[in-house]
This record gives C-alpha cells, structure tokens and sequence, in this order.
C-alpha cells in the first residue's frame, strides 16, 4: 500500500492540510510539506488524534475559518442558512451533493497536483453561478445523496460546471462546495471524502462545439487572444479542462491528461484538445486560467491548478482575482474595452479552438491554394498564424511544417476541421483566375465564339515516334531542308515549329509542324497546358517496329486525345516489313483502314521522300475528319510559346504559334512572365512578317526575359496591363517554384535522409541556349535512377549563358553547373575556379545524362563485403599472467596479420565474432603477420575463452565495386 501523502489524510479526516501538519508537528512528527508522505504508523495515530470523519465533517461545518477560502461555510452553514452567498442566485437545479469531507477538500488551501480535484472552485465562488443553489443543499443530503448514488456527480455536472465558473471568480462570499465538482477520475476511490468522487459525464465537455454545454459568453472572452500570447488563452484551456481528457481520449489518444498533474507547459496551444490539465498551475494568478477554467465542468481533476492561480489574485486584467468581466482585477481599467474591441473578442471567442488554438472559422467559404502549396500559403489566405495551423493538423495526425506542401487530401480534411472549402487548382487554373483580374478570359473567349468570325486554320503536327525511326529526317524531306546535318550528335535538340505547303486536290493548304525532341517535349508541353498539337504522325521504322518510345508516343497522343497518323518510315531498306508494323500497331488500338479500322497508316521513306505527300494528304484528311479546326482571326491573339532563347544581338526570341487571333508589330504582349511589345515578327526562314494568324508559328523579337517552352502568350490591351500580368505570374512561378523545390526534399524525405547520411543529393544547375534544350536535358537528367541513396536536384535552370550567380549559387549549394552549347565569360569561369564550382559543357543530351550517372555512381557509399583472410587451429594454449591465455595455431590457410578481425569456431559453430588478433608471434618475437603453414602464437586481447581444437578465423572487410 502506497505511503498515505499529508493532504490525502487531511481530505480523509475532513480538515486541510495545514491542520494536519500542524497536528504531525504536535506528534512530533516533522513532516515537511503537504505532499509529504507519513508512514502507516504515524497515520494511525493521527487518525486516532482526530475525531473520525463523520464527527469532523459535522464540527468542520462550523468551525472552518472563513478566511480560508470562499466555500469556508459549508456543511452546516449552508443548511442553516442557504440563502446566503451564492443562494441569492442560485439556480434551482438540484445536484447530489458532495460529501461534507469532500466540501472541506474544496475549503481545503492545499492541494497536490495528483489530487485531481477542484478545490479552488471553491475558493473562487461568483455571485453569478446560477447553479450555485446545489451547493447549497445540507450536508446531510449531501451525504445521503451520495451514499446511496456512488455516482451522483454527473448529473450534477452542469451545475457543477456553472459553479466552478463562478467560483473561480475569487469571490470571497462564502460559497459551499461544488456537488459533484471533483471527479477525480483517475484516481482510485478513496475512503472518505473519495467516495463522492464523480466522474465527468462524457457528454458535457463545455467547449464542444457540438455539445453545447457552455455557450459562449462575453466574459469568457480570453485576453489577449490565444493566437496573439498563447498565454492567456491558459483560461479558456482550464476551462475545458474539465472535461478535456475526455476529448483527448478521442483525439490524441492521451486518455487521462485531463485529470491528470498540472502540465510544464499549460499555456501551449492543443493542451485543450488534449485534455491536458490547466495551465493554472504552471502559471498561477494567470487570469485566464481563473476565468475560463470555471467554465461548466472545468473541475476534473484541476485543482491544483486552480488552487494556485486562484488565490494568488495576480491574474492579468480580468483574470485572476477579477470579477465576472474582470472589473474587479488589478489592471480593470486597463481591461475595458470599448465595444468593438469586445465584439471582436466575441467573434474571435466564437472560433473554434482546435488542439487548443484558435481559428477563425471559414464558414465553408471557398479558398484556392495552388498546387504544392504549404500551410504558411493558407495561413496567409485565412490571415492566422501559420504554427496554429500546424498544430491543428498535428492534432488530426498528421505532422508537417509550415513550409511543407502538402497534398489535397491533407489540405481537404484540414479545411473541413476549420471551416474552409480549401480547393487545390492546377497552375492554368490559377493562371486564368489571374487573368480574369485583368479582365480577360480566357474560358468565355473562347465559348462566346462567334461562329460568323471562325476562319478554318492549318493543322498543327507534332512527329513522334522512338529514337532514330526518322522523325527528323522526315521533317527535313518535308521542308526540303536538312537541319539534321546540323545538329550536334545528330539527336533534335531544339524545338521548333515550321509551316509548310502541300497541295490536296489541287487546293494549296498549310501544315504547321512542331519539330520536337520526340514525345518528352510534347507532354511538357501539356504539362503546361499547351494543348497545340492536333495531329501526331507516328514514325515507325519498318525495319525495326514497335518499340519502347513508340508505345510510350502513342500513350502520350491518346492521353491527349490527338489523333495519330502512322508513318512506316525506311520502307527502302531492306528487311523492312510494313505489314508487321501495322499488325504490331493493332495491339495499340491502332487499326489501320485496310484493316477495317480508321487509323491511316502510310508507308514511307523519309530518306528517299517516297509517299511523303501521300503521308500529308493522310494528316489533312485527318484533320478533316476528325477535327473542326477553325479559329478567329479578329481577336487578340493568343497562343503559346514553342521555344525561345537568347540571342546576343536580339535579346529574347521566342518562337510562339498563334491559336486565336492575330498577332500584330506592335501588339503588347506576354508570354509566361516574359512580357514587351512585337518589335519584329519573323518566319522559320528569317522573314520579317507584320502579322500572323492561326496556326501559324512566329518568331518574336521584343520580349523583356526569354519565356519557357510551353509558356502560353497573349496580347494584352496595354503594355503597363502586360506588365503587370508578366509579374504576377513571376510571383507565383517563384512562389511554386520554391514549393516544388522544397516539395522535392519533402516528399521522399531526403532531406531527413541527408542529414543521417543515408542519401546524397548531386545538386545541378542547368543553364542552356534554349529554353527547349535546357527543359528536355532537365527531363532527361531527373530520369536517372541510381540507387535509392543518391538522387539529383535541379535547383536552377535557365536560358543563357552562365553568370556569376549561377556561380553564387552553386557554390552555397555545392551544385555542379552544365552548360549545354553555352559558356561562361572570364571572369565567371575565374569565379568558378575559385569557389571550386564544376563547370561541365555538354552539347548532347545522352552524353551529360551519362556523365551525370557516372557521377551519381560514384557518389554511392561504398559498398563493403567481408573477405576471409585465414583460418588457424589452436594447438596449445599458453597462460601467461600477463597476457591471458595465447593461442598457439597453425595457420592452415591464408595470412594471420595482426590487428585483424578475428572470430572462433568450435565445432563448426561461430562461438564468437568481433575479436581482434591483438599480438602475433613467432616464438618470441612479435611479427605483423604468418603464413598459411607456420605456426603462431595468437592473442585475442580481453578474450581468454579458448580451446584447443578451435579454429581462428580471421576476416577484412574489402570494399566492392558498385554494378
Ligand atoms: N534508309 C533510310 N534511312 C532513314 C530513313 N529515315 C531516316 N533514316 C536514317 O535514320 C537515321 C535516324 O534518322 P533521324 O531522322 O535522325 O531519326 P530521329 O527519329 O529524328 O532520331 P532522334 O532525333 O534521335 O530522335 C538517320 O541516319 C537517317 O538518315 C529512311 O526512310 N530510309
């Protein structure tokens, strides 16, 4: 049986604890404070010292000083006169009483934080308790009461609650103790004055939005604002503190707490939530603590708490000793408020409190967040702290920091919890609601058509197909031209788009062709939400079919919903075998017409341009079977960028194709967060245009900053409106730019991973001639896959050459930069040397991917793997007082050297691992190593248990090289 503690044995025998210490002292028993323990002995005798229970209860009732606390009068006062103090408001409301010992644990001054009780409650009586008439009822009643109901305390409990509220007020107008108010759950039941113990009813926690208990009044308006000092928000935590442990139950899964010892850290956000107990005992005389604790229910298990913000009176402002609306505290003139600021704290006070914070509620209004967005994003939208949103998420299970992105899932439950509709929208979305501030928009352009002013416009093609089938050679024969002799390592590079003229039934029409990099390009593209391609030709070379990027190209097209033309290109060399193309290509779903499906396969030879027309005639014939290709060609135009780079002598230029409208010399334009005005426009051949319609691909000279692939373009009414567009998307662009960067260390936790050491990141900037070419090389780079411990990073990429803060910035991040067909000028390659920054300059994408591996693969960890290096037999052991027990061996096998890892093997068995060859001798002489074949004497350090018969197996760890 546990030591009996001095406050417990005053709550036994109905008197406080000072009474009890001074009678210990009497006894000559010196017992230092009331949370002393006293031995069993002891106990009897004081027990014997004091008359029992019962007869204290009744002498107790009269002869309890006033002073003590504000429920001094109990027991017998109450009875005889009930209408005094608290019984002039008094609710009606009848509640078993407590017991009369229990009264005088309320009366009682001290109380331990164990003693989960609400003996402050009394001792901070409110003429404004309206359940104060409960208190009231005679002692007797009480007792009978709970005698014959060991429970009696729930029903009780709103009274209860209302009493703590009030009582807490520091009131001295005696008060008599809460029925009910102590439900010391968690404690077992105790003799006594324990019995009476009431749980809280599970129901009735005060702040629950959904319970209703304790509707919210405008003196439990905590100041200042919990969001602002978490501090005083203590007030509003003890309040539901006593019934918080039974939220905790369900929230976090910390049954008990609420009961529970009074928390370091009272104050924090989520000890509501929690059921943590109040911060009153931590912080005492806090006035919140006094105030918000007496909310309805507040006395499970907080009386220490209480007991000690309580009478302490050093409560802030309405806190602490303060009356009803804390007029009566020490700084009351300092805590008016004028009306507004009170209503404000009433809206406020009305937000829900989730995991002990405060949040204004959205009321299911509708917040849009980007994609990748973190709660610092939110907390901006919704103006709170973003830590209280941590924290809030925290309590729904879910840990993240606040400039973590999150995912819409987390963002969805989150909003639920504080009343928002958080919808996520994809970067175009956002992109549009950004113009609709600007009063364009796009969506209802486009529905609003008039269909008088739709023009039928060219088909825009993109050729797609796997490496080397001849997609680039196609585009040469179709253009007559060969750029393929031009491109380093004969791989496209660069994106581009071209118009060209065939003739289809007599009649001149044009095709816009985009020159891309295979299909990578073109979901980058999409990616974007540039939707340009209208048609796909599929180039399969016939002699070598179906391969992996074809399937990949078709899955790409079909995603798109872009229909395909079948190209079976290299039909002149031999082996070439159409048919199997088109019998493979039905597995695709891509039946070709002979077939009886409606896929138009042409057999082709981009080499020797046989069928080449034939091919475009098909791609129209698509086009106008499948397609309603028309456009206006009287709005502003609007379109999307194909490629762009810099160009030393032109600045910026952008090779845009124009899907609506018509695009002008003049026109203020802007592309992605590149905006200025068309100071020149220019075809595929280098001729000056003055306008462009349709479909037509256009070189733009006049943009401010070189746009992205991808990036669409319009023609604003204005430069200044161009401007302004051009820099809000920078905003944004950088704002997700950053949350993808950090999303990148989130996601896979690398960054945790990095710390430990476990994976290494090769950071990479990448800096190219266009922005095609940098896009595809970043692709192309992120698909490399090492192993799970290194990874890459592109925490920049650009167009142009590299400049000193591509430098700067490799060198905080210890990134290695490519440059792909650019280079630095002096003094920045000088800079790089200096930092010790790594330039590498590509001007093939296969050959950086390879090097970048390589480089990856070296950063791996070595990998180890153990070696035997000997085996030898223990033919004698030596004892040697000063060295323990020596081996004598043969080494049968291998080198023994000294100082290497060691194991024994007795019969067969490994007795023990991780011995060292400590000395190594031959006779008398010390020696680094033996042969396989002499003999030694052997020395296991500490290690003594040896015997004769086992072998000594000796091992190195080696290091092996990475496959
Ligand atoms: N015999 C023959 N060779 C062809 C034909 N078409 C292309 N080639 C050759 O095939 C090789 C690859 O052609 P490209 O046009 O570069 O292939 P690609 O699909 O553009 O390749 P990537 O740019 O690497 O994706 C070149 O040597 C071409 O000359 C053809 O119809 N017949």
């Amino acid at each position: 049986m546990p030591k009996a503690r001095v406050y417990e044995l005053a709550k036994e025998l109905g008197v406080d604890s000072k009474t009890v210490l001074n009678k210990l002292k009497e006894m000559g028993e010196f017992v230092k404070s009331a949370s002393s323990t006293v031995e069993a002995p002891v106990v009897r005798r004081l027990k014997t010292a004091f008359p029992s229970a019962d007869q204290q209860e009744s002498s107790q009732g009269t002869t309890e000083k006033p002073a003590k606390s504000g429920h001094t009068s109990t027991g017998s006062t109450d009875a005889a006169s009930p209408s005094k103090g608290s019984a002039k408001k008094s609710s009606v409301k009848p509640g078993p009483a407590r017991s009369v010992s229990q009264k005088k644990q309320e009366v009682s001054a001290v109380v331990e934080p164990e003693t989960v009780q609400v003996n402050d409650n009394a001792r901070k009586p409110s003429p404004q308790s309206p359940a104060r008439t409960s208190a009231h009822v005679p002692t007797g009643q009480h007792k009978s009461e709970n005698k014959a109901k060991p429970g009696a305390g729930r029903p009780a409990a709103p009274a209860r609650a209302h009493n703590d509220q009030t009582q807490r007020r520091q009131n001295p107008t005696p008060k008599p103790a809460t029925p009910g108010a102590q439900p010391g759950s968690h404690s077992p039941v105790k003799p006594g004055a324990r019995k009476s113990v009431a749980t809280p009813r599970p129901g009735n926690n005060p702040f629950s939005r959904k319970q209703g208990m304790h509707a919210p009044m405008p003196s439990d308006i905590p100041r200042p604002h919990p969001m602002a000092k978490p501090g005083a928000g203590e007030g509003r935590k003890s309040g539901s503190n006593g019934n918080g442990g039974g939220r905790g139950h369900f929230r976090n899964g910390r049954p008990g707490q609420g009961s529970g010892a009074g928390s370091s850290r009272p104050n924090q956000w989520g000890h509501n939530r929690s059921g943590a107990p109040a911060g009153g005992s931590a912080r005492p005389g806090q006035g919140g603590g006094n105030r918000f604790g007496a909310g309805p229910g507040a006395g499970a298990g907080t009386g220490a708490s209480f007991q000690n913000s309580g009478p302490s009176g050093r409560g802030r402002g309405r806190g602490g000793a303060a009356g009803a609306f804390g007029r009566q505290g020490g700084k009351s003139s300092k805590a008016r408020k004028n009306r507004m600021a009170k209503r404000q704290e009433f809206e406020e006070m009305k937000a829900p409190v989730i995991g002990g914070v405060r949040i204004p509620s959205g009321n299911g209004q509708t917040i849009k967040l980007r994609q990748g967005a973190t709660l610092s994003d939110l907390a901006e939208k919704i103006n709170v702290n973003p830590a209280a949103l941590v924290t809030v998420l925290f309590h729904l299970g879910e840990m993240a920091t606040a400039t973590q992105s999150l995912d819409e899932a987390t963002f969805e439950i989150l909003g639920q919890e504080i009343g928002w509709n958080i919808k996520i929208v994809s970067a175009e979305e956002e992109d549009r609601e950004l113009l609709q501030q600007f009063d364009i928009d796009l969506d209802s352009e486009q529905a609003d058509q008039d269909e008088s002013n739709l023009v039928s416009r060219p088909p825009v093609v993109t050729v797609m197909g796997h490496v080397d089938h001849g997609k680039t050679r196609l585009l040469d024969t179709i253009r007559q031209t060969n750029t393929s002799a031009h491109e380093a390592g004969g791989i496209t590079q660069r994106i581009g788009a071209y118009q060209v003229t065939v003739e289809l039934e007599g009649e001149p029409r044009k095709i816009t062709f985009l020159d891309t990099p295979g299909h990578e390009a073109f979901t980058a593209m999409r990616a974007r939400g540039a939707e340009l391609t209208d048609v796909a030709i599929l180039v399969v070379a016939a002699d070598d079919g179906v391969m992996p990027q074809t399937v990949e190209a078709i899955n790409h097209a079909k995603a798109a919903n872009v229909p395909i033309v079948v190209a079976v290109n290299k039909i002149d060399v031999d082996g070439a075998n159409p048919d199997k193309v088109r019998g493979q290509l039905t597995e695709f779903g891509l039946v070709s017409e002979e077939y009886g499906g409606d896929t138009m396969f042409v057999d082709i030879s981009a080499k020797m341009g046989t069928n080449v027309d034939k091919l475009l005639e098909a791609v129209l014939l698509t086009a106008d079977a499948d397609l309603d290709l028309r456009a206006n060609p009287k709005m502003d135009s609007r379109g999307a960028t194909v490629e762009a780079r810099l160009d030393k002598g032109r600045g910026a230029i952008a090779t845009v194709l124009v899907q609506q409208g018509t695009l002008h010399v003049g026109d203020a334009i802007v592309a992605g967060s590149a905006y200025g005005r068309v100071r020149a426009m220019l075809d595929e051949n280098g001729t000056a245009m003055k306008e462009a319609g349709p479909s037509t691909p256009v070189q733009v000279l006049g943009l401010t900053s070189v746009p992205t692939a991808g990036d669409l373009f319009l023609v604003a009414p204005d430069d200044r409106t161009a401007r302004q567009i051009a820099e809000k998307r920078e905003a944004t662009a950088r704002a997700a730019q950053l949350a993808k960067r950090r999303k990148i260390v989130s996601l896979e936790s690398l960054k945790e991973q990095f710390a430990k050491s476990e994976v290494d990141m090769l950071n990479i900037v990448i800096k190219g001639e266009s922005s095609g070419s940098v896009e595809a090389l970043e692709d192309a780079l992120m698909k490399i896959e090492v192993s799970d411990e290194v990874g890459i990073q592109v925490i920049h990429r650009g167009v142009g050459a590299i400049t000193q803060n591509d430098v700067n910035l490799a060198t905080v991040d210890k990134a290695v930069i490519i440059g792909f067909n650019v280079r630095p000028n002096r003094q920045v390659q000088e800079l790089a040397d200096k930092e010790g920054v790594e330039i590498k300059y590509y001007s093939v994408i296969y050959q950086a991917t390879e090097d970048i591996e390589a480089a990856l693969k070296g950063m791996l960890k070595p990998e180890y793997e153990e070696t035997t290096t000997s085996h030898s037999e223990i033919r004698e052991i030596f004892r040697s007082s000063k060295f323990g027990n020596i081996a004598g061996v043969m080494v049968q096998d291998g080198t023994v050297k000294r100082g290497t890892k060691a194991r024994i093997s007795r019969n067969g068995v490994v007795t023990i691992n991780d011995l060292e060859i400590s000395t190594l001798r031959r006779f008398k002489d010390d020696v680094t190593e033996v042969s396989e074949g002499y003999e030694a004497g052997i020395n296991l350090g500490d290690f003594n248990d040896i015997q004769l018969g086992d072998i000594i197996e000796t091992f190195e760890m080696r290091e092996v090289e990475r496959k």
